[in-house]
């Protein structure tokens, strides 16, 4: 089950919680309306045959998927890989993960700008919306493995902050701040 909540300011591991004092979470109501971020709970032992995964796939019209393993064993360039996953960017497609194995933290900024960390567990699948800037990191326990999904040809590029001249963040701030992620 998918938990957030908004991070403190430490500058500590960042393969901590990083909660507030007093902890301040964030519900999945609150993470969609004030950031865009959706979530769909998936059973790992039955996803290939339940149908649930295939029918999201189908709504969003994911046509590529592929499986990333984040450990210093399985992920090449590891150290490399997982600084630049913890650099704060944005991407001009939606970011979507299915966690299958491991755990790990999506961090997102809120529309006042502040950090909402997201931990990920399996069964938790998250769709990060266009324009946000958002990060990643492993936790202590160092090991992920989740599948990814697009809508098309993947795009992976990263657009390090400050991106505010994009299109797509343009696009991600106009939805925020205009009707929100509210859909009927
Ligand atoms: C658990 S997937 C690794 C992180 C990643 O792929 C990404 O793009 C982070 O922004
Ligand atoms: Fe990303």
């Amino acid at each position: 089950m998918v938990r957030a909540w908004y991070m403190d300011n430490e500058k500590s591991d960042q393969r901590l919680e990083h909660h507030r004092n007093p902890p301040k979470f964030v519900s999945l109501e609150e993470l969609f309306t004030i950031c865009g971020v959706e979530y769909f709970p998936i059973n790992v032992n039955t996803y290939a045959t339940d149908g649930v995964l295939d029918e999201i796939k189908k709504k969003r019209g994911y046509t590529y998927e592929d499986q990333i393993t984040c450990s210093k064993e399985c992920l090449p360039n590891y150290e490399e890989k997982l600084k630049n996953f913890f650099t704060e960017h944005l991407h001009t497609d939606e970011e979507i993960r299915l966690v299958v194995e491991g755990s790990g933290y999506f961090d997102v900024r809120d529309n006042n700008d502040e950090w909402i960390r997201i931990e990920v567990v399996p069964g938790d699948m998250i769709a990060i919306p266009s324009g946000i800037y958002h990060r990643f990191t492993l936790d202590s326990k160092n090991f992920i493995k989740a599948k990814r999904f697009f809508i098309g040809e993947p795009v992976w590029t990263p657009h390090n902050r400050p991106a505010d001249d994009m299109e797509c963040r343009k696009q991600y701030l106009q939805k925020l701040s205009t009707t929100g992620f509210i859909t009927a």
